[in-house]
């Protein structure tokens, strides 16, 4: 469901003239029909009624017409119909069929109206299906050098369809402890924190729009708009958080029902610098994104530890997805690609 969506739903149809449902209403001052258009109590003289603007009252304006509502702000919406067409509103009284049409309602929006990367790249709006991978992910950024719009320009051209890898927060705590990242959050407030996060995979750079969403259920509805158009996602469990490992089964779910489908996944398990602390246990993880068939890494934001291997991971992933260079492995079965494994382990947070 787009954001848009939640506020457009269409405006009423035009009403005035011989089918103005509203004749028992008074007139509110404001709104008062100007051409004459809803008959309200004070109709003018009949012999008025049809001159000078179909329905037009003394000084209506020509054109203004049948159109009851012609001062309303949907009729103004639509330019007073009558005032923008001279000659359309001369003569009789029209049939309804013959004015305008109530607007169509606004289009729900491609893609989320904010923030847009300042990057000198299209952003996600403007793309298409080339552009930056757009990802929204706990873990936004750890170095400021790479993260900034001001990075090199990367090799987006050779992106295939990077259009919005997205991440889910779960309810974990926020992964991106970024060293000199402004103490200031906006996602409190709305949910959603925007970042630019540049990946190498192999040997190419690319650019990822992360979408850093809540956990937290109240923001449920906003974050599950941004899931649609995005390319991966995210999900992102606190190692010392039981419940929020359990959350992610919803997540899933939720993601099944509002992303794309063959959105690229990721599990991560975060905060693995506090083994001391752990609630959730590594198998248990594996073995769930095992069910999912999608990889896992365990990360500590605090230490860097598999972050960059985590999207990294999912970049490539999406690349090969988009560029359909993995031969034969679109689908994945459930249990057989935990793909992970066949990384190179440099932690001991990894997936071995
Ligand atoms: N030790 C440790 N602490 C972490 C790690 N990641 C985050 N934290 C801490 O966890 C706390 C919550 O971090 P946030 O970044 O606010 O978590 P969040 O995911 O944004 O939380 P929500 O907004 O509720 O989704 C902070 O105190 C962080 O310092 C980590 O990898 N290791």
């Amino acid at each position: 469901m787009a954001l848009g969506s939640l506020v457009s739903a269409p405006p009423p149809p035009p009403r005035g003239g011989p089918q103005c449902q509203r004749r028992r209403q008074p007139a509110s001052p404001r709104f008062r029909p100007r051409g004459g258009g809803c008959p309200v109590p004070r109709r003018p003289p009949r012999g008025l009624r049809a001159r000078g603007g179909g329905a037009g009252g003394p000084g209506g304006r020509p054109g203004g017409g049948a159109h009851g509502r012609a001062a309303s702000p949907l009729s103004r919406g639509l330019g007073g119909e009558g005032g923008k067409l001279p000659g359309l509103g001369s003569g009789p009284l029209r049939p309804p069929a013959l004015r305008a049409r109530p607007p169509a309602p606004p289009p729900a929006p491609q893609c989320p109206p904010w923030p847009k990367p300042t990057t000198t790249s299209s952003s996600c709006c403007s793309s298409g299906t080339r552009g930056w991978a757009r990802l929204v992910s706990s873990f936004a950024s750890q170095r400021t050098a790479s993260t900034t719009p001001t990075s090199p320009p990367s090799v987006a051209s050779q992106v295939q369809p990077l259009q919005s890898p997205q991440y889910c927060g779960a309810p974990v705590p926020r992964l991106p402890i970024l060293p000199g990242s402004p103490p200031q959050r906006v996602r409190p407030l709305l949910g959603i924190d925007f970042k630019i996060r540049t990946v190498d995979v192999e040997g190419k750079k690319i650019k990822l729009q992360v979408w850093d969403t809540a956990g937290q259920e109240r923001f449920k509805t906003i974050t599950t708009a941004y899931y649609r158009g995005a390319m991966g996602i995210i999900l992102v469990y606190d190692i010392t958080d039981e419940k929020s490992f359990e959350n992610i089964q919803n997540w899933m779910k939720s993601i099944k029902e509002n992303a794309s489908a063959g959105v690229e996944r990721l599990l991560l398990g975060n905060k693995c610098d506090m083994e001391a602390k752990r609630k959730v246990q590594k198998e248990r993880a594996v073995k769930l994104a095992r069910e999912h068939g999608i990889r896992f890494f365990e990360t500590s934001a605090k230490s860097s530890t598999n972050v960059d291997e985590a999207f990294s991971s999912l970049a490539r992933d999406i690349l090969l997805k988009s560029g359909g260079r993995r031969p034969g492995n679109s689908h994945k079965p459930p249990g057989t690609d935990l793909r992970a494994c066949d990384k190179k382990n440099t932690s001991k947070c990894s997936l071995g």
